[in-house]
């Protein structure tokens, strides 16, 4: 995959905003957030019809800002409303099972807390790997343990060129931070969806990713 995909990934679900998950969505967009993942879990979680028709609506905009959509972990509802990727965990589809079942052309993300994961997802042929939690989260009811910068760089250390996005408890102090470590972009959730403004705070990570790439 085109691993500038990586540099401001979004994820987002209907619990993760006090307000309507669309607007969010639209005002990230228009910042210039360069990835999309549909993720609706948890508390008050949208089920059945509800949740096919908000992911239906999220990747119809997604899509008029030219903006990939994922789905997370649920490779049917993938399927159905024809997305363009999925992300899968630890705990989730394998990678080769999700591949017999998806077009050829969909970006196939695993997640990795460790440098075994990692190798793995990479020898799976995983597009990418969303490396994390870097920092502690309160999004994530049953996240792992951080593994910081240094764990990043050390899984970065393991994999060659295989795209990898940070996750977890990031803000926009951390990106550069992070992309020194060999992180090829950010994927944040509360900082963006939880943001007074998320348009200016979406086009404020692209400015902090895209500031990264000049100075290489
Ligand atoms: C980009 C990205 N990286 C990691 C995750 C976490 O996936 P997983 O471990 O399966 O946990 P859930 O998100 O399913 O709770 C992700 N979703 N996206
Ligand atoms: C889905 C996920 N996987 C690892 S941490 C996390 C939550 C990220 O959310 P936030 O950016 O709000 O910490
Ligand atoms: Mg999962």
């Amino acid at each position: 995959m085109e691993r500038n995909l990586l540099q401001v990934y979004f994820i987002l679900g209907s619990n993760n905003t006090e307000g309507d998950p669309l607007y969010v969505l639209e005002e990230a967009l228009k910042g210039g957030v360069t990835l999309f993942q549909f993720r609706e879990k948890g508390h008050s979680a949208l089920q059945g019809e509800d949740k096919k028709q908000l992911a239906m609506q999220m990747k119809e905009l997604c899509h008029l800002y030219h903006v990939p959509f994922l789905v997370n972990d649920d490779i049917e509802l993938a399927l159905e409303i024809e997305a363009d990727g999925v992300h899968v965990g630890q705990d989730d589809m394998s990678i080769d099972e999700v591949r017999k079942v998806i077009p050829n052309n969909w970006v196939v993300g695993v997640s990795s807390t460790k440098i075994k994961e990692a190798v793995q997802a990479k020898k799976d042929g995983a597009d990418y790997i969303g490396v994390g939690p870097i920092y502690s989260t309160n999004t994530k009811e049953d996240a792992k343990k951080p593994i910081g910068a240094e764990g990043l760089q050390d899984i970065r250390k393991r994999v060659g060129d295989l795209p990898i996005v940070a996750i977890g408890g990031i803000h926009l102090g951390h990106v550069i931070r992070l992309m020194q470590a060999g992180a090829d972009g950010v994927s944040v959730i509360s900082a963006i969806s939880q943001s007074v403004n998320p348009q200016t705070t979406a086009g404020t990570f692209l400015n902090h990713a895209n500031y990264f790439a000049r100075m290489q």
